[in-house]
């Protein structure tokens, strides 16, 4: 229970109706969850504005409601704040509501197109590997320390990252790290929040469905920097075109890794092999459980932010040889008769490229590479042709099949997809809707020795087909060839 005095000290009201304080029980921005004592934030969204539900709040017992917009009718003892931006006014008060968590935590965020998770995830392990406690916000799961809580979003919402977060710190939890995902800083989930530190990983086409344009969605990710303050570090990839841009108008301390000989926290790859790469960070050589320049570039962003948290060099270092890699990142299988099954979460044009460039740079030129790719419905369309085109230009054998569809019909993803397969290349592509049969035609007509790309889900665990979510796991189906063989 808090005063609503207390949870909207410092915010900027534009018309306040009554002036009465009152105790909250919850702050809410769901009309389906409120109840007596709550406030209610209404907000604009992409399907509905949450204003049209103020009736329904109030008659369910709500004190307070927040809104940008003063609803016509209301009874004279509810509290009506008009705000200019109820998103931002909800993230304020969510911080308050939970007594500011993030002021007592080192809190690091990541953003970037692709690598986020990873970098996160293995900030996450290297702390909790060097004996301290820490917190994780991810696409695939969130811990507080080590129990695991099942994540719904990459970054969840403003209340339910406060209130998490409050649980870490009570936990003793000494870290936190999470991703920044685009649309959280649209929708300002992460506003409130005092963050330690906040790194880049990079950006590249995704996501145009919602931002519109790219200059947009780079807006969106620098918006990150722009709001760190002057006690926090800004860490940049320097290889990335746009890492120098996202870091122009930060207050924070600037910093950047390269694996170009530049920056502050510089890298080398001296060899690649499946198992891992030999890399030289800072001029240490370290062996490391991972393949791909831009899986080197995540680890110099895990080291330099380690170093800027204050833990020592050489500690990181040894830190860094430890960790495995995450969940659907790069994951291997390998059949009794030498096939080898990769298992990653590559669903944009970038990441295809990178991981079939990492797969052809440590792969012998008699072992064929057979990629399965499908592209997620509803999201952006523009992606779908560029994806293919990546996965067809790099492998010897393609076979497009479905993500998941969501509302979407699997046919038209896949036939937007071969859009971007030139005529001559056509013949290498094959196409199976049924996403199980792709994967084990794949798993079949490989041969010892082959490689099979799995990419798109990673460790998603589902199929989401028409609203419903099927159990589906990538790597239970290789297994389950593999095993028959
Ligand atoms: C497009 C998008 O990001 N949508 C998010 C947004 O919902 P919305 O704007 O569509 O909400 P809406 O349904 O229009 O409703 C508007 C308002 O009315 C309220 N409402 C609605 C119905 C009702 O009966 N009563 C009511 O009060 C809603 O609670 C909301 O406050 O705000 C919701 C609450 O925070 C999110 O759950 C929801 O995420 C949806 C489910 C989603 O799929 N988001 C994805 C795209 C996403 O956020 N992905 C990123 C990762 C992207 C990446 O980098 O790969 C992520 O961080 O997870
Ligand atoms: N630094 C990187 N640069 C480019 N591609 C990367 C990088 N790190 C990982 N990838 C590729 O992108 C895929 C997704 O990686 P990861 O899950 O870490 O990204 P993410 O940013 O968290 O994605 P999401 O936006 O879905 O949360 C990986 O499976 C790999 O193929
Ligand atoms: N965070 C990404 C994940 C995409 C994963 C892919 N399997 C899909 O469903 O499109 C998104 O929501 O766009
Ligand atoms: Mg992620």
């Amino acid at each position: 229970m808090k005063k609503l005095s207390d949870i909207i000290k410092g915010i900027t009201v534009v018309e306040r109706i009554n002036d009465n304080d009152c105790e909250v029980e919850q702050i809410v921005f769901d009309s389906r969850k409120a109840a007596r004592n709550n406030v209610f934030v209404a907000m604009p969204g992409t399907v509905v504005d949450g204003h049209q539900f103020i009736p329904q709040v109030i008659e369910a017992g709500c004190r307070c409601v927040v809104c940008e917009v003063v609803p016509v009718d209301y009874p004279d003892d509810v509290v009506i704040l008009k705000v200019d931006d109820a998103s931002l006014v909800l993230g304020q008060m969510a911080a308050a509501f939970y007594n500011h968590p993030s002021q007592k935590i080192q809190l690091v965020g990541v953003t970037g197109t692709n690598g986020k998770t990873t970098t996160a995830t293995l900030l996450y392990h290297l702390v909790m590997n060097m004996g301290y406690k820490a917190g994780l916000f991810s696409t695939v799961a969130n811990y507080i320390g080590k129990t695991k809580i099942d994540a719904t979003h990459t970054t969840p919402d403003a209340l339910t990252l406060n209130k998490t977060m409050a649980e870490m710190v009570e936990a003793g939890c000494e870290y936190c790290f999470m991703e920044v995902s685009s649309h959280a800083l649209v929708q300002n989930r992460v506003a409130g929040l005092d963050f330690k530190g906040g790194l880049f990983t990079n950006i590249t086409h995704d996501h145009l469905d919602y931002h519109k344009t790219f200059k947009a969605y780079i807006d969106a990710k620098k918006s990150f920097f722009d709001g760190l303050s002057k006690s926090s570090f800004a860490l940049t990839n320097g290889d990335d075109k746009n890492g120098q841009i996202m870091l122009q108008n930060t207050k924070a301390e600037k910093y950047s890794y390269s694996l170009r000989g530049m920056g502050d926290f510089r890298g080398r790859i001296i060899e690649s092999m499946f198992e891992g790469m030999q890399l030289d960070i800072d001029g240490q050589e370290i062996w490391t459980q991972f393949v791909g320049d831009f899986n080197a570039q995540n680890l110099l962003n895990v080291y330099g932010a380690a170093c800027l948290l204050g833990f020592e060099k050489q500690d990181v270092q040894v830190a860094l040889s430890q960790l495995k890699p995450v969940d659907g990142r790069f994951e291997t299988i390998r059949s009794a008769s030498g096939k080898t099954a990769i298992v990653d979460y590559a669903h944009t044009p970038d990441a295809l490229k990178n991981v079939v460039e990492t797969i052809n740079l440590v792969r012998q030129a008699k072992q064929q590479l057979i990629t399965v790719v499908g592209a997620g419905g509803d999201r952006d369309p523009l992606k779908r042709p560029e994806m293919a085109r990546e996965a067809v230009s790099g492998s010897s054998k393609v076979i497009l099949t479905s993500d998941n569809p969501r509302s979407e019909d699997p046919e038209v993803i896949i036939s937007q997809m071969m859009e971007g397969v030139s005529f001559k290349e056509r013949i290498k592509v094959l196409s199976i809707v049924n996403r199980r049969e792709a994967i084990r035609t794949a798993c079949m007509v490989a041969g010892p020795g082959d490689i099979i790309l799995i990419a798109g889900k990673g460790h998603e665990t589902y199929q989401e087909i028409k609203g419903v979510r099927n159990h589906f796991d990538d790597r239970e189906i290789v297994n389950e060839v593999f095993n028959e063989e």
